[in-house]
């Protein structure tokens, strides 16, 4: 109940509410018996809980969340047909807009990482696909979802309601859109690579005073290290850093040639001019930066204390070149927030 009531005069305060406001508004909870918040409290939370989400360095457009209130759509169909919504919304041809749905937190589950991933197939000894995906497809597999053995197969979205048995439901291909990787100098084509355009993080619950809305889907735009130096560059993951040196006729006999890390640059320049072409929001890592710095400047002149998890904070590649890099984060953790929840093993 304590987390509640610092959240609700926090909302009093920062939405210039009075005192009686906040002292009716807790009669009403201790009446009622639980904090049931309103539309106006929710959409205030999910923002906050973007501005407090320490991994992210994408906060300064914490204000321009769009948050959709789904609290009353309580079947999988429903649900299903929520989730499109947030796709088409989010999508929006490419001109992303960052947003959160916020679904019941007794009855509703989604069981993705994300709203849209790639399939991971164990073949032999040989992995088709995202590795990432391995157990989640066979999971996908075990409900009647049929498998299709391709690199990028776009796996079904799996709803739970209540203690139901899990529904799989394919997204109509017409809502997924996907970036073809080239490169403005190299043959990219040659690699046959893409990655879809928006990524939709379905597995965190949404904290907002002490009710934990566990299936709360948010998307934002793509940082373009998280696809080129991590998705296909991760040896766990695409490795496709042998393959990009191969192309470009790299000596990769000795690592001190650095072969893997000039690879690693063609491959992120590709991924950034690729999303560019199609017209699909992406920011490099040094504008990242640069707009995470006016996000910190923001916060200190509204006194607020900026938290931050440097670990998460630092992008994959070149670091050091950011500001981020060279100064320390007060990693407390503050409520509302984006929390992850401890992996179901099933
Ligand atoms: C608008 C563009 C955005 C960009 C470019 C961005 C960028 C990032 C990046 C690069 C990460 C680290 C991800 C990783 O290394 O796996 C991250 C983490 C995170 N972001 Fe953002 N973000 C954006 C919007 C959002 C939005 C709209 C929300 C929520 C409303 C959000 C909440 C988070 C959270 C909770 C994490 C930590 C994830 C975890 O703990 O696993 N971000 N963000
Ligand atoms: N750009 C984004 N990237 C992002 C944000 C949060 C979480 C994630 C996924 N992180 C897990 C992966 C997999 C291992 C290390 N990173 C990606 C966004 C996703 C949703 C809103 S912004």
């Amino acid at each position: 109940m304590q987390k509640t009531m610092a959240f609700l005069q926090q909302f009093q305060q920062e939405t210039k509410l009075t005192e009686a406001w906040l002292r009716n508004r807790l009669q009403q909870i201790e009446q009622r018996g639980e904090f049931v918040p309103t539309t106006e409290e929710l959409v205030y939370g999910a923002k906050i809980a973007w501005r407090n989400s320490n991994k992210c360095i994408g906060r300064l457009f914490w204000r321009s969340l769009h948050v959709f209130d789904a609290r009353a759509y309580v079947t999988a169909d429903e649900v299903f047909e929520q989730l499109c919504a947030h796709i088409a919304f989010a999508t929006n041809r490419g001109k992303i807009r960052p947003a959160v749905t916020i679904f019941d937190e007794k009855r509703v589950r989604i069981l993705n990482h994300q709203l849209i991933r790639y399939a991971g197939y164990e073949v032999g000894d040989t992995i088709i696909g995202d590795p990432h995906s391995v157990s989640f497809t066979k999971q996908c597999v075990n409900l009647g979802w049929q498998p299709q053995y391709g690199a990028f197969d776009v796996l079904p979205l799996v709803i739970q309601i209540d203690d139901e048995s899990p529904k799989f439901y394919t997204i109509p291909h017409e809502l997924i859109l996907e970036v073809p990787i080239t490169h403005p100098v190299y043959n990219f084509e040659e690699l046959a690579l893409k990655w879809y355009a928006v990524p939709m993080i379905s597995d965190m619950a949404l904290e907002v005073g002490d009710i934990l809305y566990k299936a709360a889907p948010f998307n934002g735009w793509y940082m373009g290290t998280e696809i080129g130096a991590r998705n296909f560059a991760d040896t766990s993951r695409y490795n496709m850093l042998p393959v990009v040196a191969q192309l470009l006729a790299l000596d990769t006999t000795q690592q001190a040639t650095l072969w893997k890390d000039r690879a690693l640059v063609e491959l992120n320049i590709a991924v950034l001019h690729s999303f560019k072409q199609q017209g699909v929001s992406i920011v490099d890592h040094h504008t990242a930066a640069t707009q995470f710095a006016l996000f910190e400047q923001q916060e200190q002149e509204q006194g607020r204390d900026v938290t931050g998890n440097w670990t998460w904070l630092i992008p994959p590649m070149s670091p050091a070149t950011t500001h981020v890099f060279h100064q320390p984060y007060n990693n407390t953790i503050k409520n509302p927030n984006f929390l992850s929840l401890p992996k179901k093993t099933s």
